[in-house]
């Protein structure tokens, strides 16, 4: 199994190209469902969650071909409905064919996603909302299985919690749904924007995309597209931190500042010197320590729960002492014990981690626990003497691009052995 082993690197200085979002690009590659002819996307990320659903629309019939940052997908071949165990296992957001399935075909059987390391990731919320758009659903055998006569109704739908991919599924079934549907407290976060413009140019009716009611006119049909899916924020707030943690200088190609905004404030809270032009972010910290920030997760825009465990390592190697509340997901400090193997100053109490900063980290062998925790670690690593060793990286490639030849190309020790 791969690991990455890291070493103190000293102030990482250089561009690094943004790759395109993940959490954008696997719920546009599950609307190809919804079209009658052929998709062809650009700015995909290659990574193990794009790999997976594109075997996923294959094993449904559709013909896919992957080639660099594009992937084309002919959906008319689609004759089976299930997404089995062993795929959905492997990445919660294949829940994501549910709606797009049901929207199109009236049928899906999607094996249910399990607890995962983050919490109990529940999907009530996503089945609420598509029984009151008139499907029946059961759950049977550790599967959903959904059926509708015809096509699905438009509907009233109020969230009890700010879901994204919950909002993501709703949006795609009410696309081909008979009649207006209105998602209330709806998910404003940028990639929900991102897979609205997507079907806005399939030829869907949607208002209010980045707002907190939604409003879907249902049409009979939706065409292919041609479309550029929108650059991940959460790699950019990555390399960023990154950067203020080795007291660096690292410019972001190919990103998008509007979607980073909570996370641009805490950096300059920091002490970065930010910069920003249309589709670039320069980071500078001159040199000095970054200072402590404190943190509190919340649904866009507000400050993400994906860059928390980053601004956690942050803290660990910054002035002074602050605290990081996660409000999203029960289970989501699974990097904290790991830190604290690196020499890191933190103690828990509830969902609120207190982290005392300090100069350093010492090296050690950490095991990565979730996408974001390993690249937390990562980071980490390039503050700590000697050789840190991240296991179990096969998190991380869900997530991030080639990222030990990104790290390299801003001056990092990043190795990948096996
Ligand atoms: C593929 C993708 O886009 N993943 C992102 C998405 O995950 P995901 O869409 O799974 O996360 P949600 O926004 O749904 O989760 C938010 C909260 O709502 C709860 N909940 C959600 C659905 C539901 O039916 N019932 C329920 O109780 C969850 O347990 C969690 O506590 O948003 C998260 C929150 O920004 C991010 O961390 C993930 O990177
Ligand atoms: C939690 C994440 O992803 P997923 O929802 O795909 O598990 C993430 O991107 O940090």
């Amino acid at each position: 199994m791969d690991k990455l082993r890291i070493n103190a690197s000293g102030p990482l200085d250089g561009e690094v190209r943004i790759s395109g979002a993940k959490n954008a690009a696997l719920p546009i590659l599950m609307a190809a469902v919804l079209a009658d002819s052929d998709v062809v996307l650009s700015n995909v990320p290659e990574l193990r969650d794009v790999a997976t659903s594109c075997r996923l629309l294959e094993c449904l019939g559709a013909q896919v071909e992957q080639s660099g940052h594009k992937v084309s997908i002919k959906p008319q071949g689609i004759t089976e409905f299930c997404a089995p165990y062993d795929l959905v296992r492997t990445m919660r957001a294949s829940i994501l064919i549910l709606g797009p399935l049901l929207a199109r075909y009236g049928q899906a059987d999607v094996s249910l996603p399990g607890g995962c390391a983050i919490g109990a990731r529940p999907v009530n919320l996503h089945i609420q909302g598509l029984k009151a758009m008139g499907a029946d659903i059961e759950v049977e055998d550790g599967y959903i299985k959904a059926r509708v006569e015809g096509r699905l109704k438009g509907a009233n739908i109020f969230m009890d919690m700010v879901s994204v991919t919950g909002t993501e599924n709703l949006l795609m079934a009410a696309v081909l749904a008979d009649g207006e549907t209105v998602i209330e407290n709806a998910a404003r976060e940028p990639e929900v924007v991102d897979l609205a413009n997507c079907l806005i140019a399939m030829g869907a009716i949607i208002e209010g995309a980045g707002t907190d009611t939604i409003r879907v006119t249902g049409v009979e049909r939706l065409s292919g597209v041609d479309y550029r899916v929108m650059p991940d924020r959460i790699e950019t707030g990555t390399f960023l931190v990154a950067g203020a943690i080795t007291r660096g200088r690292v410019t972001c190609t190919h990103a998008d500042p509007g979607s980073l905004e909570a996370v641009l404030s805490k950096l300059e809270e920091a002490g970065a010197h930010i910069e920003c032009g249309e589709d670039w972010i320069k980071l500078d910290m001159k040199g000095e320590q970054p200072k402590a920030v404190s943190i509190k997760t919340a649904p866009y825009p507000a400050f993400p729960t994906d860059m928390q465990a980053q601004f956690c390592v942050l803290n660990c190697l910054a002035q002074g002492t602050a605290t990081i509340t996660e409000n999203i997901f029960e289970n989501r400090f699974m990097h904290v014990p790991e830190l604290m193997r690196m020499g890191a100053n933190m103690s828990l109490e509830g969902s609120t981690c207190i982290i005392e900063g300090q100069q350093g980290l010492s090296s050690a062998q950490v095991m990565a626990t979730d996408l974001r925790a390993s690249a937390s670690l990562v980071i980490a690593g390039l503050m700590a003497e000697g050789d840190t060793v991240v296991d179990r990286i096969y998190h991380l490639d869900r997530g991030y691009e080639h990222i030990e030849d990104k790290f390299q190309g801003l001056g990092a020790k990043v190795e990948r052995i096996s």
